[in-house]
């Protein structure tokens, strides 16, 4: 009997002392006067939602942006670690621009060992690499760059309209497809076409092209993946723990090889395609070195470089365009207007030109008004890294010591009433140059901004524009019975994905 209340004690001093590890900073916001969201749990903080995955990272972070309509600021817990989340434009624009050297690190702990084809990344890296690695993709951006590059976007166009083609012919007359599959298989095939200078084949038939199947292995929503994925871009810690790869060991394989054969194939025949790969075999055959690896362009360091294109931009992009065209066909009306624009750019153009796709406006309304609504980053987190005092517009002042984390919640801004009137109608006019001037840029930001934003935005709206231009120029779209409407986001992902899909009806004009 005496064993037994030795255990039992044992058992409570062990829980008490978990609890009081677990929840002994739970005061920190406190002690600092600034109002801190409600819900923490121990062990947990205020990411069990995340944890247990009964919310998606969007929904989630709202709900704590939202606690305190009037605060500039407002803390909470990611487990026991005090982390701030920015409600003013003005503080936004302070850690993106202003003070960026006090927060110039992306707060994630990759292990490099672990995900070696991230090591140029410039997402994932950070000091010297990310300036170094930031330059070298952006270099591939350039107009002159992109131009070139558009050629491998106008390949994938023509497939496109082939397969929507023949599945209306085999169809009878609509057909009924799911927005963010086809916008998937499109850039997947735009990563393969213009990075790694491989044809997608995605829509060559029903079954997936090799990149697409990639990015289901990578992307598509699981219960398991999503735990990793959590994990890793919310709970680092536990990521590190259990060492979790952000690239699955078969993409990296993957990868390898596909820029290994595609290499060989073009120093075999002599072969030169305007691609992203093309660039560095020139940077190769110039016997230049790699600034980040200090090493000549071998296939590693290709790969590393050409992988940031897939990492970075194919999933972003079929969220963006997945969405906006899902809003185009609930909106006929816009649909209307949209196709009018594209019909009458085309027609002064002569086709569906780079410099075409400059000239839609209305096109860029509407995908900025889509990607207000579902931007497909719910945060942007960055690491204080020198000590700074930060003080919001209502006064509120904090000392924000190095290793804090700081939350930019894009999906709290963008539809903050303060700054949209109506903020869940979706209203492509807010973006019309009249009701755009003067707006705070802070208070939009899909892309990022200040010293990090997105280098990919260009490359992204290009393709996304194309994209839906080649759609809407021959198709009707209306949305499916089938889409669950409201959009509820599936909470076992670190993006956003609809819940049982964005269904829609194409049909001929
Ligand atoms: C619609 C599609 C896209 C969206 C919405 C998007 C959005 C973003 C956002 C929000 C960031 C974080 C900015 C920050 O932390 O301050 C980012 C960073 C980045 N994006 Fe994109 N992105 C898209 C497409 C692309 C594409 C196509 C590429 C490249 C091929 C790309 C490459 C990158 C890189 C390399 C970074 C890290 C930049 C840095 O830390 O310096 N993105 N993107």
């Amino acid at each position: 009997m005496e064993q037994f209340y030795c255990v039992f004690a044992l058992v409570i001093a062990v829980c008490y002392l978990l609890y009081y590890y677990s929840t002994s900073t739970f005061n920190y916001w406190k002690n600092k006067s600034i109002p801190c969201a409600s819900g923490a749990v121990p062990g947990l903080g205020h990411m069990w939602p995340l944890a247990f995955m009964t919310k998606n990272s969007a929904d989630m972070y709202r709900d704590y942006y939202n606690q305190f309509p009037e605060s500039s600021m407002v803390g909470f817990y990611n487990l026991r670690t005090p982390a701030l989340i920015l409600r003013d434009p003005e503080l936004v624009k302070n850690v993106l621009t202003k003070n960026f050297q006090n927060f110039a690190e992306n707060a994630f702990d990759i292990d490099k060992n672990l995900d070696p084809l991230l090591g140029v990344n410039p997402f994932f890296v950070n000091e010297e690499r990310w300036k170094t690695s930031r330059q070298q993709l952006s270099s591939a951006f350039t107009s002159g760059k992109l131009k070139y590059l558009y050629a491998s976007v106008q390949e994938v166009c023509d497939s496109m309209s082939s397969y929507l083609k023949r599945s209306c012919s085999k169809s009878g007359e609509k057909v009924q497809l799911e927005l963010k599959d086809l916008c998937s298989k499109f850039t997947a095939d735009v990563v393969s076409t213009a990075a790694f200078g491989v044809e997608g084949g995605s829509f060559i038939s029903e079954k997936d092209g090799p990149f697409r199947e990639i990015g289901r292995i990578m992307f598509e929503p699981s219960f398991w993946k999503g735990m990793k994925q959590i994990f890793v871009f919310f709970i680092p810690i536990a990521a590190q723990i259990f060492r979790m790869r952000v690239i699955p060991t078969k993409a990296d394989k993957f990868f390898r090889g596909i820029v290994k054969d595609v290499l060989r194939q073009r120093e075999a025949h002599g072969i030169e395609r305007p691609d992203f790969l093309q660039l560095m075999i020139q940077a190769r055959t110039l016997g230049k070195v790699d600034p980040i690896f200090n090493e000549e362009y071998n296939d590693d360091v290709i790969t590393s470089h050409a992988s940031s294109f897939f990492v970075d931009g194919y999933e972003t992009s079929s969220i963006v365009m997945s969405f906006a065209l899902y809003q185009v066909a609930a909106h006929p009306e816009v649909q209307q207007r949209l196709r009018e624009e594209v019909n009458a750019v085309i027609e002064k153009h002569g086709s569906l030109t780079y410099e075409a796709l400059q000239d839609m406006s209305y096109m860029d309304m509407v995908l900025n008004e889509s990607a207000r609504l579902f931007p497909p980053f719910a945060t942007m987190m960055k690491r204080c890294t020198k000590e700074i005092e930060l003080t919001g517009s209502d006064g509120i002042t904090c000392q924000v010591t190095p290793g804090t984390n700081v939350v930019i919640i894009t999906t709290g801004l963008h539809r903050d009433p303060r700054f949209w009137p109506n903020p869940d109608v979706f209203d492509p006019e807010r973006f019309s140059e009249e009701n755009k001037e003067g707006r705070n840029k802070y208070i939009f930001l899909p892309f990022g901004e200040g010293y990090r934003i997105c280098p990919g935005q260009r490359l992204a709206t290009l393709q996304i524009k194309a994209g839906i231009s080649t759609i809407i120029r021959k198709y009707t779209l209306d949305v499916s019975p089938r889409t669950k409407e409201p959009i509820q986001l599936d909470p076992r992902y670190f993006m956003i994905s609809p819940l049982g899909g964005l269904w829609a009806n194409l049909k001929p004009i």
